[in-house]
């Protein structure tokens, strides 16, 4: 990862990821943009062409720096450059990326980096402008660390139970549903009697029922993605 914030990406060696990376199932390098800059005050920005508000981070830091940390002589990573102008960042991208033996990822601060930086990267490695979502950060360092994350845990041996990340909402396209533990009432709420019947075929049919409920009230667009069975049309029409 570069960026001109490197303590920004601390909380990557905490828990999940950290431990992963104590553990030697990732490798993690985090480098300070500005080791590439040689003007006595390590100017990484500068305005835009054609005017407009705020600056733009210069070409020549990041093509260095792209020179440094993967010279054209040899392996090539694949680029993640966060961006509100990028196309979204999906859990199917995420599995994709988790496929990928070396990833790196361009922090940008300002109002973005010159485009240059990635059609240049583009000749030699494959480059994905990801967004988060349509709002807008102060920089790319906080996307990192949710795609760092996303993409981690989908790593073999990196999260407990393999099955946990199977379970994970979208893996069938649905929201996960509501869910419970211990104790069996809370503040005069109970869990659902199903869950606690021991009945797997109506525990199953329950945990789809409220997941198909969930996704029609809150993401009805996931629907149309989703194989649907008879059972599951009479829960939707409902
Ligand atoms: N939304 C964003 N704003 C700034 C930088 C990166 C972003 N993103 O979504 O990846």
């Amino acid at each position: 990862m570069v960026s001109i914030f490197p303590a920004y990406l601390a909380p990557l060696r905490e828990s999940l990821i950290g431990k992963a990376v104590d553990r030697g199932l990732i490798e993690l390098g985090v480098h300070d943009l500005r080791q590439w800059t040689h003007d006595v005050h390590r100017t990484v920005d500068d305005s835009p062409y054609g005017g407009g508000p705020g600056m733009l981070m210069r070409p020549e830091p990041w093509g260095q720096a792209l020179d440094t940390l993967a010279p054209a002589s040899g392996a090539q990573p694949r680029l993640v450059v966060p961006t509100p102008a990028g196309r979204p960042f999906t859990q199917a991208l995420a599995h994709e990326l988790a496929r990928e033996p070396w990833l790196m990822f361009a922090c940008g601060r300002y109002e973005g980096i010159d485009s240059r930086v990635v059609d240049d990267a583009a000749d030699r490695m494959v480059v994905d402008e990801v967004s988060l979502g349509d709002y807008v950060l102060a920089g790319g360092e906080v996307a990192v660390l949710v795609i760092v994350e996303a993409v981690g845990r989908l790593l073999p041996g990196v999260l407990g139970n393999v099955a946990s990340h199977e379970q994970d909402s979208f893996s069938d396209g649905l929201l996960e549903g509501p869910a419970y533990t211990r104790p069996e009432v809370w503040r005069d709420r109970p869990v659902p009697d199903v869950l606690l019947s021991g009945h797997h075929a109506a525990i199953a049919r329950w945990r789809r029922d409220e997941s198909l409920r969930r996704t029609l009230a809150r993401r009805p667009e996931l629907l149309s993605t989703v194989a649907l069975d008879k059972a599951d049309a009479k829960v939707l029409a409902e």
